[in-house]
């Protein structure tokens, strides 16, 4: 099976209240993974690639890698841009083949979001691409911006039907209290599950994606405490509320900071115990398989798109 776009696994989670994982992918080890896990899974997946993984890897090594999970696994996979920045951006990733782009123009004011969105919705649409925009601002880190939670909006449910209405997009991120990265909450983890509510009835029927939606597990951030790390008071979104969010329009969730975690503390915790040992495909392994064990959980226990195929 080709790369897939998510039009008929958004509609089928929809319906089905479940969401497939939007994962992020940087190197060999992240993609096989992710795919190991969706194969033994029979799920769905949305592999993503942000800017900076692009500028990391070299977008031919990333599409190439992408190819192979393809044709190895047999799986429905969309290729999607996470957090595409601009039109050209875009126009890149449509060129290079991606199935699916995001383009996230939250920063700017509520009109200039519309018009630089429609333009790519025109673009990507007559290209048979799907895209994903995003209304309210999440707080933490991409790449190099750090929004701070005083810049933090959440999304309005009026302005919602309005930009799904006039821009045309396939779905929308909407913000609701996640952040980006491995410090999500100061105290209680919280949640506006009200206004996930409202935007849900009002957009009937019409998909939403959750970003910022690690939940930082808490054996990963112990882990890599234990061996040399220093990730204190780390916290991330509990499971409980993803599976809440899957159930009221939430058709993607998006996973980053788990994947980099389980890696590191796999890593880290090899590093101390085996001081002698030089070959990365002695440690490269192990991350993989804390990856793939991480990612089959999710699917399994939180997402619940295991046998969705
Ligand atoms: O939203 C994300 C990618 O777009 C990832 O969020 P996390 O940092 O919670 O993994
Ligand atoms: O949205 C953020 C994702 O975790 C991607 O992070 P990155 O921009 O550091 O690749
Ligand atoms: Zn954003
Ligand atoms: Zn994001």
């Amino acid at each position: 099976m080709p790369l897939v776009t998510s039009k008929e696994l958004f509609k089928k989670a929809y319906e089905g209240g479940y969401a497939i994982g939007g994962f992020n992918v940087n190197n060999m080890e992240i993609i096989q993974g992710i795919v190991d896990a969706a194969k033994e899974e029979k799920s769905p997946v949305i592999l993503q690639v942000s800017a900076g993984a692009r500028k990391y890897a070299n977008p031919i090594y990333l599409k190439k890698l992408v190819e192979a999970a393809v044709e190895d696994t047999g799986l429905p996979i969309v290729l999607h841009l996470d957090h595409g920045e601009n039109f050209d951006l875009v126009k890149a990733c449509i060129e290079n083949g991606f199935t699916s782009v995001m383009i996230d123009a939250s920063k700017y004011p509520f009109e200039e979001n519309i018009r630089i969105t429609k333009e790519v919705v025109d673009y990507a649409h007559s290209r048979g691409v799907v895209v994903e925009a995003e209304l309210g601002r999440l707080a933490g880190v991409e790449d190099a911006v750090k929004v701070s939670s005083a810049e933090a909006t959440y999304t309005d449910p009026d302005q919602a039907v309005e930009f799904v209405e006039r821009t045309g997009i396939d779905s929308l991120a909407v913000a609701i209290g996640t952040s980006h990265g491995a410090y999500k909450f100061k105290g209680e983890p919280k949640l506006d599950f009200e206004r996930l509510e409202t935007i849900t009835k009002k957009l009937a029927g019409f998909p939403l994606v959750l970003h910022g939606a690690s939940t930082v597990m808490p054996e990963f951030v112990a882990k890599c405490n234990e061996y040399g790390g220093k990730l204190p008071g780390a916290q991330g979104v509990p499971e409980d509320m993803l599976r809440k969010a899957a159930s009221l329009g939430v058709c993607k969730i998006n996973i980053d900071t788990d994947l980099r975690l389980a890696m590191t503390a796999s890593i880290r915790e090899f590093f101390v115990k085996h001081p002698e040992e030089f070959d990365p495909r002695k440690y490269l392994g192990p991350a993989r398989e804390a990856i793939k064990q991480m990612v089959k959980h999710k699917i399994k226990d939180v997402l619940g798109s295991s046998n969705r195929i």
